[in-house]
C-alpha cells in the first residue's frame, strides 16, 4: 500500500486537458483531445504535419489567443487550474508555462540582458539578485561555463546551439513548471541536438516538459510518453517505449513504421 502511495505521489498529474477542441474558423484542428500529463516528466507529440501537434502545444500557455479565428472548446487544467477561465492572468500563466521555439531567438542583446529579460519584466531589479537568477539559469541550461566570462557579448554571436540554450535559460529565468518546446533542434546540428537531448534530461528533474519533435528517433530517445497526432485526433497517447514497440493503435503501427507521413 505504501508502495502505491508513493507511485501515486511521484506521477502527478500536471496538466489535464479534457475534450479540447479548436478551430481556425472552420478549419477543425483538434478534435476531442484529452491527455493527462504527470508533472516532472517529459512528453513528446508527434505526427505527420500539419496533424495539429503545434496547435496543440500552443493551447497549453494560451498562445493561439492571439488568432483572431481561434475558437476553444473544452477545459485545460494545470495544477487544477483551468486555464481559459476569465479570470485568468495570461502573462502569469505563461511565466509558469514557458516556451521555447524551433529557431533559436534571443533578443539582439548582450547573453546577460537576455536572460535577466523576464525577471526584470517581472519588476526585479536588484543587480545582486539578477546576477544569481542569471547564473543560476544558464547554469540550468548548461550553458554557464562557456559565457561566464563574456556575460556583456551579444547573444545573437553565439552558435545556434548556444542561442538555443539562452533560449532555454531566457525560459528557465522566470522560474517556470512547465516547459514547451516547439521543435527546439530541428535547426541545430547532431552534436548541439544532443546538447540538447542531454539537457532535456537533466531538467526533467524539475520540470513537465511538453516536446514537439518530427524526430521519431528523438521522441524514443528523451521522452516518457508519446502522443500520436492524426488530422487533429490523438490516436494514441501511450508509454513511449510500449508506442515504439508494440502501439496499440493499427494507425499507430503505420505511421511509426514509415508507411504514411
Ligand atoms: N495560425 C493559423 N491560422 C489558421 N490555421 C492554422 C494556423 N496554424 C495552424 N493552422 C492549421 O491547423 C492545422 C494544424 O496545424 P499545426 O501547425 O498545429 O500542425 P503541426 O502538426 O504542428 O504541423 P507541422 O508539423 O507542419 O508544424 C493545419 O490544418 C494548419 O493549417
Amino acid at each position: 500500500m505504501r508502495g502505491i502511495e508513493l507511485i501515486q505521489t511521484a506521477n502527478q498529474t500536471n496538466i489535464a486537458v479534457e475534450k479540447l477542441n479548436l478551430y481556425y474558423g472552420a478549419n477543425h484542428a483538434l478534435k476531442d483531445v484529452s491527455v493527462d500529463i504527470g508533472e516532472k516528466s517529459v512528453v513528446a507529440l508527434i505526427g505527420p504535419s500539419g496533424c495539429g501537434k503545434s496547435t496543440f502545444l500552443r493551447s497549453l500557455n494560451r498562445m493561439n489567443d492571439m488568432i483572431d479565428s481561434v475558437r476553444i472548446e473544452g477545459s485545460i487544467r494545470i495544477l487544477g487550474e483551468n486555464i481559459y477561465d476569465k479570470n485568468v492572468d495570461v502573462e502569469m500563466l505563461r511565466k509558469r508555462v514557458g516556451m521555447v521555439f524551433q529557431a533559436p531567438n534571443p533578443f539582439p542583446k548582450s547573453i546577460y540582458d537576455n536572460v535577466a529579460y523576464g525577471p526584470r519584466i517581472h519588476g526585479i531589479r536588484d543587480k545582486k539578485q539578477l546576477d544569481e537568477i542569471v547564473e543560476k539559469s544558464l547554469r540550468g541550461a548548461a550553458l554557464w561555463d562557456e559565457v561566464k566570462d563574456r556575460l556583456k557579448d551579444r547573444a545573437t554571436g553565439l552558435s545556434g546551439g548556444q542561442q538555443q540554450r539562452i533560449c532555454i535559460a531566457r525560459a528557465l529565468a522566470v522560474e517556470p513548471e512547465i516547459l514547451l518546446m516547439d521543435e527546439p533542434t530541428s535547426a541545430l546540428d547532431p552534436v548541439s541536438t544532443a546538447k540538447i537531448e542531454e539537457l532535456i534530461q537533466e531538467l526533467k528533474k524539475d520540470y513537465t516538459i511538453v516536446i514537439v519533435t518530427h524526430n521519431m528517433q528523438q521522441a524514443a530517445r528523451i521522452s516518457d510518453k508519446t502522443a500520436f497526432f492524426l488530422m487533429g485526433e490523438l490516436v494514441e497517447y501511450n508509454d513511449t517505449e510500449k508506442l515504439f514497440s508494440n502501439p496499440n493503435n493499427k494507425k499507430t503501427e503505420d505511421y511509426i513504421s514509415g508507411r504514411f507521413g
